[in-house]
């Protein structure tokens, strides 16, 4: 069960992600409690181990300015979050970052992995970064094969249920790991990741 912990913006949560064994950390580079600027994110991308996969967030930025933050940054991926055409995976790919996409299982959705480029697809409720829920019952008949995360409002006590129902090749989660809004709860970090792979 690949494991992604998303939000970090301390060098203690790298660290704490690092050592519980987390296949993943992210960052988040557009507007959010969450936010990290660009030196901070830069800084924090060079406390991960090599093995681990640094991967910058963004929704609503323009391409090229993604483009800009990931090679500014270092970060090895890039996560885009919403209505991004084809053409945006292309130009942020030029940047050499591997590509996550992110979208909600709504009616419509190209839930084929690497469709628009990308190595991963991310299926996480319509508001990202809420730490709300969605019918996973929406995946009958829609499941996507090969490398796909499971997000939206997952913690401690549902991600076991919730992978036993979904099914994904990962989970990735934000707001079921914090005490408050954006500080990141270093014993749930631990706790997730054991959870979701037991
Ligand atoms: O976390 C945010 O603030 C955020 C902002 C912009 C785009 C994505 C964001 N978070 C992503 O949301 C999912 C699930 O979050 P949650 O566990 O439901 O809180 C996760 O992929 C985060 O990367």
């Amino acid at each position: 069960m690949y494991v992604k912990l998303c939000g970090l913006r301390t060098a203690a949560d790298v660290e704490v992600a690092v050592t519980a064994g987390a296949d993943a950390v992210g960052f988040v580079f557009s507007t959010s409690a969450r936010q990290v600027d660009l030196d901070t994110g830069r800084r924090l991308v060079r406390e991960v181990p090599e093995g681990v996969l640094t991967v910058g967030v963004f929704s609503g930025v323009p391409a090229a300015e993604v483009r800009r933050v990931a090679e500014a940054s270092g970060v090895g991926a890039v996560q885009l979050h919403g209505e991004y055409p084809r053409e945006a995976f292309d130009e942020v790919a030029a940047a050499g970052t591997r590509l996550v996409r992110a979208v909600a299982l709504i009616p419509g959705t190209d839930v084929r992995v690497g469709a628009f480029g990308e190595e991963m697809l991310l299926l996480d409720s319509p508001v990202a970064g809420s730490g709300h829920r969605w019918d996973l019952a929406a995946l009958d008949g829609a499941r996507p094969a090969g490398r796909w995360l499971l997000a939206g409002g997952l913690g401690v006590a549902n991600v076991g249920a919730a992978v036993a129902q979904a099914r994904p090749w990962g989970v990735d989660v934000s707001s079921g790991i914090e005490s408050s809004r954006g500080v990141k709860d270093h014993g749930l970090m631990r706790e997730f990741v054991a959870a979701a792979r037991a």
